[in-house]
């Protein structure tokens, strides 16, 4: 017969890492956890952005959105992007963790990582058969988008969109690769990455378990290509902002958002982020 160590037991040895390393028990509430988090704070189910797929702008409408001038569409999108912003700074609060995490790293990750976290969200509300993006109540496709005069970053936009959607994630497989962007101790400025690293490996498991229970391995590999295009798509975003506020610093200084300023602005002062 095997003895104990072939049949794979260890003896009990409390000093080793072993005991530190989480039980797949903890790694399902993680990963519960997660999931109920992203379905409180997407502001659609997948199954009412299923209903409404076929809502798109009439020629009419989409004329309407074209006719208005370059800030007053910034101004429009800003609001939306805010919006949707919001909803993710709720989603980090609630992954385990991330609350122990020390304020400063809390923020940084937000400002760093919340605008990834958007575009991959967005994946979901993309309808890849007519290439439209769920915008205002309805689909619309990259030409309602033609005064933000920014055409090259509108279609990295719904080229990114389209690829994910391609990919069909699930919620629950969604709900923890959105939890890994933000939770990159990479990032800069952080105070504490170890903490951040420690909070991470968690959430890296409860994907891998996920993507195993949902034989579907293969993913990993393709949802880690995809962050560097995601980095660049953000800092096109970025770079695109800095060009608007040269044109017009009075629409960024008085009419976007606190929360945006904050988020993609230069100054530090954080106080909407934490404060709701
Ligand atoms: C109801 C919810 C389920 C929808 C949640 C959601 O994800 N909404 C997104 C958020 C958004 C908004 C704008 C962008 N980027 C741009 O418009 C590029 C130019 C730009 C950059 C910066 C500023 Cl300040 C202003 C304009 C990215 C994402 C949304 O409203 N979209 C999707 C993407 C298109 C391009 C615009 C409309």
């Amino acid at each position: 017969n095997m003895s104990g160590s072939e049949m794979g037991f260890r003896p009990f040895d409390p000093e080793s890492s072993f005991f530190s390393y989480p039980t797949s028990l903890h790694i399902e509430e993680v990963s519960a956890s997660i999931v109920r988090s992203h379905r409180e704070t997407t502001q659609y189910r997948p199954e009412e952005l299923q209903a409404l797929r076929w809502k798109v702008f009439s020629r009419e409408e989409i004329h309407t959105y074209q006719s208005k001038s370059v800030d007053e569409m910034w101004q429009h999108c800003a609001v939306r992007l805010t919006d949707a912003v919001q909803y993710v700074v709720e989603f980090a609060k609630r992954i385990p963790g991330f609350r122990q995490l020390c304020q400063n790293d809390q923020i940084a990750l937000l400002k760093s990582g919340s605008m990834e976290v958007v575009l991959v969200r967005m994946s979901r509300m993309f309808n890849t058969e007519n290439n439209t993006v769920f915008f205002d109540g309805k689909f619309a496709g990259t030409e309602l988008f033609k005064s933000l005069s920014c055409g090259d970053l509108i279609a990295a936009v719904f080229d990114f969109a389209h690829n994910l959607c391609a990919l069909r994630l699930t919620e629950q497989q969604m709900a923890v690769f959105t939890a890994l962007v933000l939770l990159n101790a990479d990032r800069p400025c952080l105070e504490d990455r170890e903490r951040v690293q420690r909070v991470r490996r968690d959430v890296e498991l409860a994907l891998s378990h996920i993507l195993l229970r949902d034989n579907q391995e293969s993913l990993l590999h393709k949802l880690y290509q995809r962050v560097p295009v995601l980095k660049s798509l953000c800092a096109l975003h970025m770079e695109k902002l800095r060009w608007f506020r040269q044109l017009y610093p009075l629409t960024v200084h008085s009419l976007f958002p606190p929360l945006y300023k904050e988020l993609f602005g230069s100054d530090t002062d954080i106080q909407t982020l934490t404060t709701h």
